[in-house]
């Protein structure tokens, strides 16, 4: 981050605690009810500042509705993501970049996060969940998140990169999420990139993509007669503009989908997971769902997004437990937002999920209740009421990837599985960067509700 501007003499400013300031709130699992605290108090701007930085932090519906509207021209997100291209070798990639040039990247790797991408690969994403659901029996545990990064992180790497991450589990969480949480929420010191256990992720996750990349240049996908993946886009874009990709450039975005997708659609997944089994009364109907998903064989990616209590579900799950509650950005020029004047340079955080916990969207917004996206209610349908996959330029790229793998996991978990939350669970919430049930949300195993191979059988 550069140099921050003065707060304007008239912004509220949220106090903080001495030397440290309002650090304690920023980590990723306390940040939306600080925000929206703050928003209750001084209304849709106000200053924070966090060990000696200052940010200005937009929030609530006007912040959101001034994203989509304004972002593009105004809002850049180098800074926050800078440091994290350099740890991981690169010159830039897609969400480091605005304007022109992250339009170009966006365009050659959307295609293979998108929901139709999905939907052609579903049943290579359905191998992998059954090949996580076929060990597990009556009696067992049911380890949550660690089930759910295993399968996400190897659907993607199957999907979009054509290769496996089963050997790199590990290796690809240390490495990521330690990345992560010393460039971009700065939670952990520098130092820690150095730890021996970071440094050997790091260079085995690097062959593993350089070894990906080196086999789809020897044999491009038409020529080998397979479709296309992410790999082979980025290598067409490399044929027609070089100097737009060098060889960092390209692994950087065939790492995308693991720096973008692995912890937040598995923690999401979780969320999900933990939600069926807490709110136990909904579990009938949603059975019911998977199964009709399932009676004929796989489901079309339309047919998962159709089934409306999961999908509902699922929306609710990512209102309540967003894994990205803000976005941090730098303002390219002076701009005036709700009767502020905010000087060019300034750092903001977007509260983008603040509007999630409000009242005049979502009432009583503590309570859990998917009926809130139902036809009749579409409480989210306000504008500015709902961002789960952030605002602007940078929307996720991956949210129908991500909405098609949380729900396909979730229907074959309950097709297959009669699973149960001890009642006496006492929930937690870990920050690694991104939020996640703790590692030891489990569920039990009642028993199998179906064989694992009625998840492909017509
Ligand atoms: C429930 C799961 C997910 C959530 C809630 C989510 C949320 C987000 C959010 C909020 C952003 C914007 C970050 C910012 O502006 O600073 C983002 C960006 C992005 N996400 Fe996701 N994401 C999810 C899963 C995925 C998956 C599975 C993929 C890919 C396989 C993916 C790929 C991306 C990419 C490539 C970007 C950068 C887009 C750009 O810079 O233009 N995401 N995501």
């Amino acid at each position: 981050m550069g140099v921050t501007p003065p707060f304007p003499a008239i912004l509220p400013v949220v106090r903080g605690r001495p030397l440290l300031g309002s650090a304690p709130e920023m980590v990723t699992t306390r940040l939306r009810p600080f925000l929206t605290r703050n928003y209750q108090k001084y209304g849709p701007v106000y200053g924070i500042s966090a060990v000696g930085m200052r940010f200005v932090v937009l929030a609530g519906p006007e912040a959101n509705l001034f994203v989509t509207k304004e972002g593009h021209k105004v809002l850049r997100s180098e800074e926050a993501w800078r440091q994290n291209d350099i740890e991981m070798g690169a010159r830039r990639s897609m969400i480091s970049l605005d304007g022109e040039l992250h339009r170009k990247y966006r365009r050659v790797e959307s295609r293979a996060y998108s929901r139709s991408y999905f939907g052609e690969n579903l049943r290579a994403a359905l191998e992998v969940t059954a090949e996580d659901l076929t060990p597990v029996h009556a009696g067992d545990t049911f380890r949550v998140p660690y089930w759910s990064k295993r399968v996400i992180t190897e659907q993607l790497a199957r999907m979009t990169v054509g290769g496996t991450a089963r050997p790199y589990l590990e290796d690809m969480l240390t490495f990521v999420q330690t990345t992560l949480m010393v460039t971009t929420t700065k939670q952990l010191p520098k130092v820690m990139l150095l730890q021996p256990k970071v440094r050997r992720a790091k260079a085995r996750i690097f062959k593993m993509v350089d070894d990906l990349i080196a086999q789809h240049r020897a044999n491009p996908a038409e020529a080998a007669g397979r479709a296309p993946n992410l790999i082979d886009d980025v290598l067409a874009a490399e044929k027609t503009d070089p100097e737009l990709w060098q060889h960092e450039d390209i692994r950087i975005a065939a790492l995308g989908s693991f720096i973008a997708g692995m912890d937040t659609a598995a923690n999401s997944l979780s969320f999900l997971l933990y939600r069926m089994h807490k709110h136990k009364e909904y579990l009938p109907k949603l059975r019911a769902e998977a199964d009709a998903l399932f009676a004929a064989g796989p489901p079309s990616a339309e047919a998962l997004g159709r089934s409306p209590l999961l999908h509902t579900f699922v929306m609710e799950t990512l209102r309540v437990h967003p894994i990205a509650p803000a976005m941090s950005r730098t303002l390219t020029t002076e701009v005036e937002f709700a009767g502020h004047r905010l000087p060019a340079r300034t750092n903001v955080i977007v509260g983008t999920t603040v509007s999630h916990g409000l009242d005049q969207f979502y009432p009583n917004p503590d309570q859990f209740d998917p009926a809130r996206f139902g036809p009749e209610r579409a409480e989210h349908r306000k504008p500015g009421a709902y961002a789960p996959f952030g605002l602007g330029a940078h929307t996720c790229a991956g949210s129908g990837m991500a909405e098609g793998l949380i729900m396909l996991n979730a229907a074959a978990i309950l097709h297959t599985l009669e699973l149960e939350l001890d009642p006496s669970y006492q929930f937690k919430e870990i920050a690694r960067p991104t939020p996640s049930p703790a590692d030891d949300l489990a569920l039990r195993v009642v028993g199998v509700r179906h064989p694992v191979s009625s998840l492909f059988e017509a």
